[in-house]
């Protein structure tokens, strides 16, 4: 699985959010160590506060598969810069991916800005603190 074919994962993932509301259109691709992608668009609702972030319709869609062990995630939006994702999905990202894992941040421009989760939520709250 090259990146360039993640992105158009993504891209594909993004043509089928629900946002009426925001009418930002977001898109994922979550791959799996395994070689299978999950794609993952937003869906917003009227009310507003339950919308679920491309990235976490993603993670959630794998997870509930029993896929756990992931490769590398892209998210896309039409964005002036590489798409930033918000703190909700940082931390869930932080939690069920490996710190190594690379995220690759685009825009339909063609962008790219690549980090890996630990960048993404440096220092992180994670399940070990919970027992501390
Ligand atoms: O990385 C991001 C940032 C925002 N959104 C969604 C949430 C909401 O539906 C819309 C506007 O914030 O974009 C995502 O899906 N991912």
């Amino acid at each position: 699985m090259n990146l360039e074919h993640l992105i158009e994962e993504a891209k594909q993932a993004r043509d089928k959010a629900y946002v009426p509301y925001s009418k930002f259109a977001v898109g994922a691709a979550l791959l799996t160590n395994d070689g299978k992608v999950y794609q993952g668009c937003n869906i917003e609702n009227a009310a507003y506060s339950v919308a679920n972030c491309a990235e976490r319709t993603a993670l959630f869609k794998a997870y509930s598969e029993g896929d756990t062990s992931f490769a590398a995630l892209v998210v896309t939006a039409d964005t002036n810069r590489p798409v930033p994702p918000c703190g909700a999905c940082r931390q869930v990202i932080s939690e069920l991916c490996p710190k190594d894992m690379k995220v690759i941040l685009t825009n339909l421009k063609g962008d790219r800005k690549e980090l890996t989760v630990e960048e993404l939520l440096p220092g992180a709250f994670s399940p070990e603190d919970l027992n501390e």
